[in-house]
């Protein structure tokens, strides 16, 4: 690592290895180290090109104000059902969340981060259950894994008292919890209602989707992302590829964009997203339960030189003991997915994830549908790297 008079801090991730033990690793925390010029070795992973977006594509808003009116409604919701297949996510506009409820989120986020390392951790911790909480970094699970260059704070802002006894919650800014709580309150009902029109946008009753998310045992899973200037862009990632355990998270992003990348006909593309904006990327319920129809998508989080980057995710999960399956509208359906328990899945998720290609998903796919699938995904990933390796330079 390059000489430096300034203290690096470190984040210990504690993980069981392969043989059950409870290792714990020393992993830097990453805003301390965007003052270096050159990339520490284990950051590097040399990710996939991004491809430049076709010139046809169109990634239009959906217009919320529509969606609500009664004339441009229908028009909207065959809007929302070709983007959300086309890209596995979508932007938002006229949400009706209160602006100022926006700027409160960015100030407390960025306040907590331009505190010192020892007054950060002093009042949260870090958690290796309950849903990897607390302030640190993303699932380490091994030596020999490449890192994300990211550092991160992730809460459990419902259901009410999920997160009782646990230090998660920042108390600098002292008005961190409420900031976020007013936000996902707020944000729910703008996840209520699209999870309403996102129903209705492929031809399911209105609340196909919604009758599973209880006011009172839904889980919202709030992860805030700060990806300070890496020395690297090109040979590390924010986010490794994965998709969100969630049937909807709601994104907002500050500070700068050109971050959020999908994988979209085996190519990776920057989505096209605004900052200070908000996005709605779909998850692996909202999958499940469309049985396919709607697909959760494969996206990854890239770094930039010259800026930080900061994006809050709000993850929208039915109740954990719920089971949850393709929904019936009345017409006899080829049922790809199985019924999965909402707890059980997201235990399989966070033991399964980093994976290369979309693994996760097949725990909730029938045996020979999953078997066809991996099979399919097999075969674009090994393209794609063949692809990318042609493009390399090649050494002299
Ligand atoms: O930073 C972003 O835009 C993406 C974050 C993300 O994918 C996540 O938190 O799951
Ligand atoms: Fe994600």
């Amino acid at each position: 690592m390059e000489n430096t008079d300034e203290v690096i801090n470190y984040h210990e991730s504690k993980f069981i290895d392969q043989n059950g033990l409870l290792q714990t690793l020393k992993i830097p925390v990453v805003q301390d180290l965007a003052r270096l010029k050159t990339l520490p070795r284990n950051f590097i992973r040399n990710p996939a090109a991004t491809d430049p977006i076709p010139a046809d594509t169109l990634f239009e808003a959906i217009d919320m104000a529509k969606l609500r009116g009664e004339s441009g409604r229908v028009s909207e919701l065959r809007k929302l059902a070709r983007i959300s297949k086309e890209w596995g996510m979508f932007t938002i506009e006229n949400h009706g969340l209160d602006p100022w409820v926006l700027e409160h989120v960015k100030n407390v986020v960025k306040g907590f981060f331009e505190l010192p390392f020892e007054e950060k951790k002093s009042s949260v911790g870090t958690y290796m259950s309950t849903d990897n909480m607390g302030y640190g970094r993303n699932f380490v699970k091994s030596e020999d894994q490449p890192l994300d260059w990211i550092d991160r704070l992730a809460m459990k802002a419902a259901p009410e008292g999920a997160t009782d006894g646990l230090c998660v919650w920042p108390k600098n800014p002292a008005n961190f919890r409420q900031v976020i709580e007013k936000y996902v309150k707020a944000a729910r009902e703008v996840l209520d209602e699209l999870l309403q029109a996102l129903a209705e946008a492929i031809s399911l009753d209105k609340g196909a989707f919604s009758q599973y998310f209880d006011q009172k045992s839904s889980e919202i899973n709030v992860r805030v992302n700060y990806y300070p200037p890496c020395p690297r862009p090109d040979l590390a990632l924010g986010i490794t590829p994965h998709t969100d355990g969630s049937a909807l998270t709601l994104l907002l992003q500050f500070e700068s964009s050109n971050g959020l990348q999908v994988c979209k006909d085996n190519q990776w593309l920057t989505v096209p997203w605004p900052c200070n904006t908000l996005l709605v990327n779909l998850g692996d319920f909202i999958e499940i339960m469309s049985n396919g129809r709607l697909k959760s998508s494969w996206h990854r989080a890239m770094t930039q030189s010259d800026t930080d980057r900061f994006s809050v995710a709000l993850f929208y999960i039915p109740p954990a003991q719920m089971e949850i399956g393709p929904v019936k509208d009345g017409e006899p359906i080829d049922e790809e997915y199985k019924k999965v328990v909402v707890g059980e899945y997201l235990k399989h998720f966070y033991k399964v994830n980093p994976t290369a290609t979309k693994e996760a998903i097949m725990f909730a796919k029938r045996a020979d549908v999953a078997h066809r699938s991996r099979i399919k995904m097999k075969a674009e990933h090994l393209k794609m790297m063949m692809v990318e390796h042609q493009r390399r330079p090649k050494p002299r």
